[in-house]
């Protein structure tokens, strides 16, 4: 099954939540991950089950990283805040960091999240999946 991550600062809550609450379809059956507050935030307007790690500051991306590096993540939607530094900005870093040394999708903004969420409503993203299954033979 698909993981996917969601993240958003804190003047980008609102766009996470209309954003996920307009492709709540095609959320729904997937492995849903979060850091605290974005994830509060999203169910309490949808009813997805997300796993919610800690908030961003407290080592939340880090948390979200970790997955990454073990190749546990295959979409990461994080709306950064471009217009407002955060305290824990090498965590940022080093978490859209991980996604290019991945190769794992990731936006940083609504108009890229609404590109990957269709395509993978599309099905776009199955290979993903199928290298995971594959993965034993690969070994
Ligand atoms: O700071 C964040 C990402 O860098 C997000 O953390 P919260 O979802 O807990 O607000």
């Amino acid at each position: 099954m698909l993981n996917i991550a969601f993240i958003a600062h804190d003047r980008k809550k609102e766009d996470i939540v209309n954003f996920v609450v307009a492709y709540e379809q095609v959320f729904q059956g997937k492995n849903l991950y979060s850091t605290g507050t974005t994830g509060q935030r999203i169910m309490e307007a949808t009813n997805l089950k997300i796993h919610r790690f800690l908030s961003g500051p407290l080592g939340g991306d880090q948390q979200i990283g970790a997955l990454i590096a073990q190749n546990e993540m295959d979409l990461v939607i994080f709306l950064r805040d471009p217009l407002m530094a955060q305290p824990h900005e090498p965590d940022i870093t080093a978490l859209l960091r991980l996604c290019d040394v991945h190769g794992i999708p990731v936006a940083t903004n609504m108009a890229t999240a609404e590109i990957l969420v269709r395509a993978l409503d599309r099905g776009d993203f199955a290979w993903r999946e199928l290298v995971e299954l594959l993965k034993p033979e690969l070994k």
